[in-house]
């Protein structure tokens, strides 16, 4: 997988050279560049914001330098990811889905946001994909684009040393949360660790492990535990 991010803070994405994509881009697995939107501007402010059409507060983002970016960097049939509180949900389905493409370019958005017509112009040639991290503002789309590059391109084949810790992941498969997990000691602080776990009996720790992750759900998350047939979420008993 290739994956360009354009910024107006290139530096805020350099984080993506270390720790995972590092090691993923070593074994040939990434290929990650991190682009200066005003590389695409002419004047010499460097101007890539003016005032909204229409009025109202703050700056929008201009069309050009985001044009020639993604002229030069988005070839015919690539996916656009620009992160915005107005997008769809990024959600693990969806980091599972991305992680197939080829090629991504994230256009990381500041002030108010990309002049509209930079996404309906993307369109014509590329795949755009407006996504939300969730129900909250950010400054700039930079934050929200190492979370979602991280979660795309942990999900690539030999990314991850362990691939069957991704199985029994939060959000997984089951779309359940993951269970509580614990380690040595056995005895921390008074604290013990559940003797199920210790117990050897495989069969029985799943379990154990299934009601848990049901529990947390439950407890934490109920939207994400499926409907009934009647389409009310059921109500399942919480594990002792
Ligand atoms: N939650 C999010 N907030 C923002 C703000 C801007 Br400005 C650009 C992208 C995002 S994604």
């Amino acid at each position: 997988m290739r994956v360009d991010v354009v910024s107006i803070f290139p530096d805020y994405l350099r984080a993506l050279e270390l720790s995972l994509p590092g090691r993923a881009r070593e074994k040939g697995l990434l290929d990650l560049a991190v682009h200066d939107l005003r590389d695409w501007t002419h004047d010499r402010h460097r101007a890539v914001d003016d005032t909204p059409t229409g009025g109202g507060a703050g700056m929008v983002m201009k069309p050009q330098p985001w044009g020639e970016a993604l002229d030069a960097l988005a070839p015919d049939g690539a996916t656009l990811l620009v992160p915005t509180p107005a997008g769809e949900r990024f959600t693990q389905r969806v980091a599972e889905e991305l992680s197939a493409r080829e090629h991504l370019v994230v256009a990381c958005g500041r002030y108010e946001g990309i002049d509209q017509r930079v996404l309906d112009e993307s369109a014509r040639r590329l795949e755009v994909r407006e996504l939300s991290l969730g129900d909250y503002v950010l400054n700039g789309g930079e934050v929200a684009a190492l979370a979602m590059i991280e979660a795309v391109c942990r999900l690539l084949p030999g990314f991850m040393g362990n691939a069957e810790s991704l199985a029994e992941e939060s959000h997984g498969a089951d779309g359940l949360l993951e269970y509580p997990v614990y380690t040595r000691p056995a005895a921390w602080r008074g604290h013990e660790v559940p003797e199920v776990l210790l117990s050897g009996d495989h069969a029985r720790i799943a379990a154990w492990r299934h009601a848990q992750a049901v529990r947390r759900t439950t407890l934490r998350r109920p939207d994400l535990l499926p409907a009934t047939t009647t389409g009310e979420t059921e109500v399942r008993p919480a594990v002792a």
